[in-house]
Formats: C-alpha cells, structure tokens, sequence
C-alpha cells in the first residue's frame, strides 16, 4: 500500500510476529476466519507449535505481499520489532497488541518514524499463560478491542485494524493511547499488581492453613500466575499511573487497618467494594449480566474435559464464562460454567441426560 489509501480495508496476508498465547490466538482466530495468516517468532519452535495448532504458516514470507503485520511480542521489543517491520513489509499496516500504547507510540516517534501505516491496538483479553500451547481461537470472542489511532494514521490503516479486532470476534473501542494508558491502569494494571501481591503473602502460609483454600483465594489470586518477566515490562511501561493507584490503594489500607485494630465498623469501606463490583460492565460495554452458574463435576480421567465441551456445545448452549477447580481430595474436578439465566434449567437437564453430575449455582 505504501503511502496510498487503500479503497477498502484489505486483511490477507497477515503476518503475526510473536507466536505467544496472543499472536498464537490472534492466528487461530484469523485463519478460522479464512483469512492467510504466516507466524514469525524470534524463537522459531514457537511459530511451528502455533503453525501446528492451526494459528497459520511458519513458512517464510514474500515480503511485499503482506497486508498486515501484528506485532506480538512482549512489551520492551515492540517498538523495535514495529519499527523493523514497517521497514520490511513497505506495502502492509502495522500494528501491535501491546498492554500499554504510550510507550510504544512514542519510541517510535521518537526514532523519527513516517507513522502513517502503523496503528497501535490492544485485545482486552488474555490469561495467566504464555506461550503457544495455550492459544485459543476464541480468546477475543465478545471481548474488547481497544484500537488506538493517532494523529498521522491513515484512516485505512485505522479500518484495517478495526477489521483484525472484529474478524477475531472482539467489539472495537477507539482511544488514544495515552487515555488507554490511564485506563488500563486502573482496571488491568493495579488489579494484577494487588494480585500479586496478595498471592506473595500465601508463601507465608503455614501448608495446613493453605490446605483451608476455597474459590476465594482462587478468585483473587488467579491473574497473580502471569509471567512475572512480562507483568514488570508492563508494570514498567505504565509506572506513574499505576502508582497512582498504588497510592491511594495504600490510603484504602491503611484507613481499613487503622479501624480494625480499634475495632470501629468498617461495613462502608466493604460497601464501596460492592459499588465497584457493580461498575464493571457486562459485555461490550453493557450493563453488567447476572449469569447463572452451573457445576459440573469432572473426572480426573483423560478425555473428561473433551468430551464436557463436547457434551455443552452440543447442547447448543453459549458458555460465557469457565472455570476449573480441583478437589485437593477426590479425583475430580470442577467446571464451573456461567451462561444466561434462562436457559440454565434446560441446560443442566441436557447435560444431567448425557450423564453429567450437575449443580445450579
Ligand atoms: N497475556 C495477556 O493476557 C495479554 C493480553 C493482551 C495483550 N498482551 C500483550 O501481548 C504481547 C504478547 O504477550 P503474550 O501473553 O502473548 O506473551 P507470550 O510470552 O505468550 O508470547 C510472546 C512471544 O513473543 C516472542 N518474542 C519475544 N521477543 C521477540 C522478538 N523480538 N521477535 C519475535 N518474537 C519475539 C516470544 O518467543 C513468544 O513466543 C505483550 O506485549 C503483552 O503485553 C498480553
Ligand atoms: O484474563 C486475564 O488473565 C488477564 O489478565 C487479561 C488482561 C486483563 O487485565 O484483562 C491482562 C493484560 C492484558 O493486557 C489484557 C487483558
């Protein structure tokens, strides 16, 4: 494309750089969508385990063929590897799916960068696992997609982006990158952050405490098994807004302790805990969704969890949201899966009829 304006947004060929759990998924996800997706990663086992997942080609590219680059790669690599790439692929957009976009918007601009061809973005989606075995082609499924246009881009190139977010089943928010950065530090960078933190004090737990752990600690604690090398390139990249919050976190907890140790009610300090968890959106932005929880036990046995998405996709039921547990005694497991309230009684029927030991939540 060079410098000229494309007429319609155009996805194929796409190259992914940084075969991980992101462009590994991104790649899935695209080649699902039949788009032509080619994998490059500077560790090349990674590009031939996510080719053999289904994610695309790790076969060598024809550069001017490219359409599209995504940048994949953890955060301190992303503005070299973009910059690399739009000097590569002359005819493609550039874009990344970095955590935080200031940083990498202004190493580039600072390397004195023509931009209008790269287009920084971010799926709000993701996990606590690295690397391409654990890619999903549905990861960005009803997600947001925060797409961050500035001001020398292209308006195709800003299209193009638009159309990767939404050919991977995410729903596109614009913003520029420096309010992304404010914004994902309160709702993605200061909950890892608490989490970790949380989850550190747990080596100090004597193991028959530990051995008491319910869903609770589960829940806090689950995003705290990210990759630690990661979460501080993240941390990092975003330092003063997530101080911020630190900072007034700190005053939370120190008002909470100090009330404690006189015993006065802290019953309003807990209150304006349940107002947050209300402010969270449902999905695309929508008011939050009561789901109603259905249990289902697993056996410990090869093939159960197959054979269970097997089972629930055939019920014909859209799972929003899982999660595992294990019982530290008996040889089972949990999925615990949340879908709409409606159609839970005829869903735990379904399942109870394929012989599936179910509980309604
Ligand atoms: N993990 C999440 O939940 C999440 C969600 C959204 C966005 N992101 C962002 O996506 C990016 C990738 O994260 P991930 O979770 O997929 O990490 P990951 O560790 O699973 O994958 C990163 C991949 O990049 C490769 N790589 C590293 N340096 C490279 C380089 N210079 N050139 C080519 N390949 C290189 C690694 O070998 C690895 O395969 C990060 O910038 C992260 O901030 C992560
Ligand atoms: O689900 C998780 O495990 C995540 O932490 C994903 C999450 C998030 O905070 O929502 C984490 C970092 C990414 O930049 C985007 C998404």
């Amino acid at each position: 494309m060079e410098d000229t304006e494309p007429d319609e947004p155009r996805l194929g060929p796409v190259l992914v750089i940084g075969a991980g759990l992101v462009g590994a998924s991104i790649g899935c996800a695209l080649t699902a969508a039949g788009i032509e997706v080619h994998l490059r990663d500077a560790i090349p086992s990674h590009a031939q385990v996510a080719a053999g997942l289904g994610a695309g080609s790790a076969e060598p590219v024809v550069p001017e063929q490219i359409a599209l680059v995504i940048v994949a790669v953890p955060p301190r690599a992303l503005a070299p590897v973009v910059s690399a790439a739009l000097d590569e692929f002359a005819n493609a957009v550039v874009t990344d799916v970095g955590s935080v976009k200031g940083t990498v918007l202004s190493e580039l601009s600072a390397r004195g960068l023509e931009l209008r061809r790269y287009v920084g973005s971010h799926p709000m989606a993701g996990s606590h696992l690295a690397g391409p075995v654990t890619a999903r082609a549905d990861l960005f499924t009803d997600r947001t997609w925060v797409v961050t246009p500035h001001d020398t881009a292209t308006p195709g190139s800003v299209a193009t982006v638009t159309e990767l977010a939404e050919l991977c089943g995410a729903s596109v928010v614009q913003m520029p990158a420096a309010e992304h950065d404010l914004a994902v530090a309160a709702v993605s960078h200061l909950p890892h952050a608490v989490s970790a933190l949380v989850a550190a004090g747990l080596t100090e737990v004597d193991p028959a405490h530990l051995a008491l752990a319910g869903q609770g600690v589960r829940d806090v604690t689950r995003i705290a098994g990210g990759d630690p090398a990661l979460w501080d390139q993240i941390l990092s990249a975003n330092a003063p807004a997530v101080a911020a919050h630190l900072a007034t976190l700190a005053e939370r907890l120190e008002e909470l302790s100090r009330r404690l140790s006189v015993r006065q009610p802290v019953t309003d300090l807990l209150e304006q805990g349940v107002a947050g968890t209300r402010e969270i959106p449902g999905k695309h932005g929508r008011a939050a969704t009561a789901y109603a929880r259905i249990v289902v036990e697993i056996p410990d046995a090869p093939g159960s969890l197959a054979r269970l998405f097997t089972d629930a996709g055939a019920a014909g039921v859209n799972v929003e949201d899982i999660s595992i547990e294990h019982d530290p005694v008996r040889e089972v497991g949990w999925l615990q899966m949340s879908i709409r309230p409606e159609l839970a009684d005829t869903f735990a029927e379904l399942m109870g009829q394929k012989g599936w030991r179910v509980h309604l939540g």
